[in-house]
């Protein structure tokens, strides 16, 4: 069984999302926003190390193998583990359009359960835009991209300025971030979203 919450239904008068024109090409890796992000992050040991690659239009695919310090049950994935898998994916979609968005509401449905060293093939796709408010899904499939749904999940992003992670931060991470060339640069791309 599963369902939608009121607050993940689009609103009438949404749109249907715009990719940016200076997204990544379709097939093109999108690279860890943050190298300590726990998601996508490569210095985080114990990290998914989820990998996003673009797809067409405003949606994309991504894959994560689920390894022993992942666990909730013996040689069982945790669910809250899987939930930031969708997490990132879904994230990753505001790439897609070149806005800095936080997760506001997620909703997991669990269909399978996900043994140690599978892997995840994600796909997720924007399906609306309301102000600041973007409406995404996503489907992870064990056994291949064509595989069964193991887990789904619906989200809405939130779009915030940059000053969202500078004012909330803990100051340390911020200012490395903000002396990292490569992070700012990053960041700033995406504030400029015109
Ligand atoms: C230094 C460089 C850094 C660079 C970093 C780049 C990193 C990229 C990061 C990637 C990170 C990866 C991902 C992560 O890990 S993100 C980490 C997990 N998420 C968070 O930490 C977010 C925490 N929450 C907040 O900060 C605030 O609540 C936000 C910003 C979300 C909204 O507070 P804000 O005061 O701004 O706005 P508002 O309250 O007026 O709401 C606006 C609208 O939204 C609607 N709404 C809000 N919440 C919900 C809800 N739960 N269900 C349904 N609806 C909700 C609300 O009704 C309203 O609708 P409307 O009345 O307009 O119709």
């Amino acid at each position: 069984m599963s369902g939608t919450s009121a607050a993940l239904t689009p609103p009438a008068d949404a749109l249907a999302p715009v990719r940016h024109p200076d997204a990544p090409a379709p097939g093109e890796l999108l690279g860890a926003h943050y190298e300590q992000c726990f998601g996508c992050g490569g210095e985080q040991p114990h990290g998914l190390h989820l990998q996003a690659r673009a797809g067409e239009g405003v949606a994309l695919t991504a894959e994560f193998t689920v390894r022993a310090a992942h666990q909730g049950a013996p040689g069982l994935a945790h669910g809250g583990l899987l939930t930031t898998a969708l997490d990132e994916t879904l994230g990753s979609l505001n790439w897609l359009l070149r806005t800095i968005a936080v997760t506001g509401r997620l909703e997991t449905d669990f269909v399978r359960p996900v043994p140690v060293d599978t892997v995840l093939h994600l796909e997720a796709e924007v399906t609306a835009v309301a102000g600041r408010k973007i409406y995404s899904r996503a489907t992870g499939r064990i056994g291949g991209p064509d595989g069964p749904v193991a887990v789904r999940a619906q989200a809405l992003f939130i779009e915030v300025k940059v000053d969202h992670f500078i004012d909330n931060g803990r100051p340390e991470e911020i200012q490395a971030a903000m002396s990292d060339p490569d992070q700012v640069r990053r960041a700033r791309a995406f504030e400029v979203n015109p």
